[in-house]
């Protein structure tokens, strides 16, 4: 697979780290305005670093856009000519719909829009996708390299918006929660390094158990609250002081402010 990353910021470097670890392209190449600071990229054989996008598109099948969105438009505007029956594009940009990019390259491209996460370069991505009409037949394509790095999901376009928040965003939530285990562990005697080493591998267990057993968290949770025991006391006293409701209505306050975006743009 010979893949182009349009774009090697903090996400189009997270998805080359991500496609390195899972050895997912034959060539890569990587683009960015001032390619100095991802030089060294090209220590990877098969790694290419360039500002040039065309010579990226032309040398490429799966063109990975990871701009931000003001610099898309002109950036498609720049490529569509090159484009032919061999590519996909796929854009991993915020609030940029498919209806946006068909107007650009047209409608008999291949286009998927996607939303991954930085845990993309660790191979743990969850990763959102949608396509246009033409796309559906490239759809398979997109959901194999995703899964290489981490696990994907096709959606509605519609619930893109909605998806940013829970998967892109949720990274910097779920940070926040191991952060806060973290300071709780440390407060109960351990030292920083290992109160972290405690709540991420924690945390880790309670995702894994339930992707590998697809329970409900309540089922888990009812295994773990001894009656009268210390877990449920815990449990109810973060209820009381609003765990599950203040995290909802984060979530739904990230979204209020993604759709202000989708409206504005
Ligand atoms: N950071 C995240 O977790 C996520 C970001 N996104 C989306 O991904 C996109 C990129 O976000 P970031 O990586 O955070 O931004 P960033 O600003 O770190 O990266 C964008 C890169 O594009 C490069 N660039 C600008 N013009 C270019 C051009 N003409 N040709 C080639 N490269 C060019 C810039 O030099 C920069 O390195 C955004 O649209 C964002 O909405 C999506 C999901 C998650
Ligand atoms: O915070 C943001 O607005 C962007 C979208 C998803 C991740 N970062």
């Amino acid at each position: 697979m010979k893949i182009a990353i349009i774009g090697a910021g903090n996400l189009g470097l997270s998805i080359a780290k991500g496609i390195l670890h899972s050895n997912g392209a034959t060539t890569m190449y990587l683009t960015k305005r001032n390619t100095d600071s991802i030089k060294d990229y090209e220590k990877y054989g098969n790694v290419v670093v360039t500002s040039d996008n065309l010579e990226a598109v032309k040398k490429s099948d799966v063109l990975i856009f990871a701009v931000q969105p003001g610099h898309f438009a002109a950036i498609l505007e720049d490529v569509k000519d090159l484009l032919t029956e061999k590519h996909v594009v796929i854009s991993t940009i915020t609030g940029f719909s498919i209806s946006k990019m068909e107007s650009i390259l047209g409608k008999d491209k291949f286009i998927i829009r996607s939303m991954p996460n930085t845990a993309i370069s660790v191979g743990r991505s969850m990763t959102c996708i949608c396509s246009n009409d033409a796309g559906r037949k490239r759809i398979d394509l997109a959901k194999a390299i995703f899964n290489r790095m981490g696990h994907s999901l096709e959606i509605p376009e519609e619930q893109m918006q909605a998806a940013t928040v829970i998967c892109a965003s949720g990274i910097a939530f779920w940070m926040r929660l191991i952060r806060a285990t973290t300071q709780g562990a440390i407060q109960l005697g351990f030292d920083a390094r290992e109160a972290q080493e405690l709540a991420m591998h924690t945390c880790n267990g309670a995702a894994s158990l339930l992707i590998e057993s697809g329970n409900h968290p309540e089922e888990e949770i009812d295994k773990v609250t001894t009656p009268m025991g210390c877990t449920i006391q815990g449990l109810n006293e973060m209820e009381h002081q609003g765990l599950s409701s203040s995290l909802i209505r984060g979530i739904v306050a990230s979204f209020e402010k993604i759709s202000e975006f989708k409206t504005k743009n």
